[in-house]
């Protein structure tokens, strides 16, 4: 069917909005959808129409599409940065609709360049699905909690017939009452892998439920946690743990922000810290969630998990009269493969940095993008710490931002 006869068949009935793919290919069931959504609502969808890809490439990320949301990129860098898996300086894309972002992240950059480069290293790699499930009473839930402690080569041994790249790392039993939690955490190599722990972890449950006494309520229970603001993430860690830092000279604390190590450092204490425990607050940073949202949108991570990536602690100190600062970030969930890391314009962000597809080693590709956003993200802490010591964060804004 072209354009037309889909319209038509819609507004008479005989198809649902979400149908059309079935009778005509991806782009011209998106034009169709959008004229319709045009034609109902009178927006005009030009811009969002004008998209450079095949909506057929598009079809696993998305349903009922009339187009695309075209963010503005930029770019940062090189990212000077010693890591265990990055190669290089990389540059990073970050797209935002925040004026001002990019260019204080490239200055924390240029500062790095202007030191000796940042370091950054990725401490754990864990993605966690933690199912729910239903007993008795306390000793039944004592029962399988031992149980599984028990049987953990048994639960790794099915979840991974599920999948030729995860590996099955740990299973932690929690006890609420009649409620057992069992928290399945996963390295999942170069993806993200929230789908991949959410199948192995399905299959691990049947065994669970055959052995013992427990029933499954629902795959994932929240203690996962995904998508929501959770201390368990903040101090177990989901998706990678990864710490950056680096020793500024004071030269170059000087000449880039304009202000001292000693005036970071202490506005990093009052306000990271201090204003932050105040505030009841999992993040101990100022803007990490501004780099981390920036980098998922430009490299096709799944955007929702930014919650996670806010969980990030910074600490400035002097030392021998210079800066030193880092970021740790306790929940960076991201992958190269999988995802909307297949989408053209995600897969162009990830050639940018070197990283797209499956590394060699697998899980390589991921480790170096997760240090090379950690370090970016602690460039960014830098350059805003450093322009609220020197009063320019109102009038970097009234002039990049508005
Ligand atoms: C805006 C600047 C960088 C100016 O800072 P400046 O020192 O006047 O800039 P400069 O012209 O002297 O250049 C220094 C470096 O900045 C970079 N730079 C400079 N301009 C550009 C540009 N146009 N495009 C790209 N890069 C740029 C560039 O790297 C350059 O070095 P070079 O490479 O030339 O050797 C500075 O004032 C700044 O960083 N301010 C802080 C702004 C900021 O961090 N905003 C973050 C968002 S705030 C927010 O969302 C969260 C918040 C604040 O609510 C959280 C909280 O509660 O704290
Ligand atoms: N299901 C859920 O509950 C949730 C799903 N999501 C969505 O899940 C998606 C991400 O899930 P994810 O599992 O990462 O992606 P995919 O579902 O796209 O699966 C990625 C697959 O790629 C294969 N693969 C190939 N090379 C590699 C490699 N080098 N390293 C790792 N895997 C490789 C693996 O197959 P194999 O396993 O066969 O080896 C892996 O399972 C996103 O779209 C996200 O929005 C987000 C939150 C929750």
């Amino acid at each position: 069917m072209d354009t037309d006869e889909l319209v038509t068949a819609v507004e008479d009935g005989d198809l649902r909005l979400h149908e059309l793919e079935q009778h005509a290919d991806a782009d011209v069931a998106t034009a169709a959808r959008r004229r319709l959504l045009a034609d109902e609502t009178g927006a005009d969808l030009e811009t969002t129409g004008a998209y450079a890809f095949d909506a057929a490439a598009a079809e696993p990320n998305i349903e009922n599409m009339v187009g695309a949301a075209q963010v503005p990129m930029g770019v940062v860098g090189p990212v000077a940065v010693d890591g265990a898996a990055v190669a290089g300086e990389p540059y990073l894309p970050l797209a935002t609709t925040e004026g001002a972002l990019v260019a204080s992240v490239n200055r924390g950059c240029a500062a790095m360049r202007a030191a000796a480069g940042a370091t950054a290293r990725v401490l754990k790699n864990a993605m966690t699905r933690a199912p729910v499930f239903r007993v008795e009473g306390v000793a039944e839930a004592s029962e399988t909690a031992a149980w599984v402690r028990d049987n953990a080569d048994r639960l790794a041994a099915t979840a991974e017939s599920t999948t030729g790249h995860g590996e099955l790392r740990d299973v932690t039993p929690y006890v609420v009452g009649d409620n057992v939690f069992l928290r399945f955490a996963y390295d999942t190599k170069d993806a993200m892998g929230m789908n991949m722990a959410t199948i192995a972890t399905e299959a691990a449950c049947e065994t669970v439920e055959s052995e013992t006494p427990a029933n499954l309520v629902a795959l994932s229970g929240n203690l996962c946690s995904d998508k929501k603001p959770a201390a368990i993430n903040s101090v177990e860690g989901r998706g990678r743990t990864v710490a950056a830092d680096v020793v500024l000279p004071r030269e170059v604390v000087e000449g880039y922000f304009g202000t001292t190590p000693e005036a970071i450092s202490e506005a990093n204490t009052r306000k990271n810290l201090v204003g932050s425990a105040k505030a009841g607050s999992l993040g101990f940073n100022a803007h990490a969630a501004n780099t981390v949202a920036a980098a998922f949108l430009a490299t096709g991570q799944d955007i929702a998990q930014v919650v996670e990536g806010s969980n990030a602690i910074t600490t400035a100190d002097v030392r021998d009269g210079h800066l030193y600062a880092s970021l740790t970030i306790a929940s960076l969930e991201l992958g190269t493969v999988g995802g909307g890391t297949k989408l053209p314009t995600q897969r162009e962000g990830l050639d940018v940095v070197g990283v797209r597809g499956g590394g060699n080693p697998p899980g390589t590709n991921a480790d170096a993008l997760a240090e090379v956003i950690t370090t970016a993200a602690l460039a960014g802490e830098l350059s805003l710490l450093g322009a609220l010591a020197s009063n320019h964060l109102a009038s970097a804004h009234e002039e990049l931002g508005r």
